[in-house]
């Protein structure tokens, strides 16, 4: 089934004033939002970023995570660059949902790392599929993008889509005493890359 793009209008941030465009995946009845700003469908390498959705990072200020720096961040980086994307993927704690996410944080908290959370539960350690985000590219026309992440599987997917991953550009923020451990894991266990081994990097702490 279709990912289907429903409605774009203006959204006006802090940092910019942002195109807010909808689909919907019609597959898992997902409701999907891009924020794009400038003239992207030109053919050039467009800075961009998938951010996966956090609840509690993402809006309610969770230190367990870095995902509300790391929405921040990308976001000013855009602001700043007069010209992007964020793909804003309805796909909380890793594909298994906000509830399970919190199972997950229950587990967690008696000692098991983020990993083995998920597959006490039955999980794999990592859900997320990103398919449809072949359709909201092709809807607005980026064919190239210079992404802003830290986990290869991103760059994969998207290269395995047909879509030109011509830059990573790492994004370290929101380092705290809270996800220590968690971002310790997403390097050892989830291959996130967590060195400060690019010059463009996105970078606040
Ligand atoms: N299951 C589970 N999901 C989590 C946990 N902490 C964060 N998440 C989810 O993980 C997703 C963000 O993934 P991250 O691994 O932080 O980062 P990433 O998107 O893979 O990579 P970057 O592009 O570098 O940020 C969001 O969907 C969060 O809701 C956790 O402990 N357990
Ligand atoms: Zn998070």
């Amino acid at each position: 089934m279709p990912v289907v793009f429903v409605a774009a209008s203006k959204l006006p941030t802090p940092f910019a004033q942002f195109t807010m465009h909808g689909f919907l995946d019609e597959s898992t009845g997902r409701e999907h939002v891009v924020l794009s700003l400038g003239e992207i469908a030109d053919g050039a390498p467009v800075l961009g970023r998938l951010h996966s959705e956090c609840l509690t990072g993402d809006a309610l200020f969770s230190q367990r995570c870095d995902c509300g720096s790391q929405l921040e961040a990308a976001l000013q980086a855009i602001a700043r660059e007069g010209r992007g994307v964020l793909l804003y993927l309805r796909q909380e704690g890793r594909g298994i949902g906000l509830l399970n996410k919190i199972r997950a944080y229950e587990l967690q908290d008696g000692g098991a790392d983020t990993v083995e959370a998920n597959e006490r539960l039955g999980f794999a350690a990592d859900q997320r599929d990103y398919a449809m985000c072949l359709p909201m590219l092709e809807h607005l026309g980026v064919k190239s993008l210079r992404l802003m992440t830290n986990n290869p599987r991103k760059v994969k997917a998207l290269t395995d889509m047909g879509i030109v991953v011509a830059e990573r550009v790492p994004l370290h923020t929101g380092h705290n005493p809270h996800n220590k451990l968690y971002l310790a894991t997403k390097a050892s266990k989830l291959d996130h890359m967590m060195g400060n081994e690019h010059q463009g990097e996105v970078d606040r702490a």
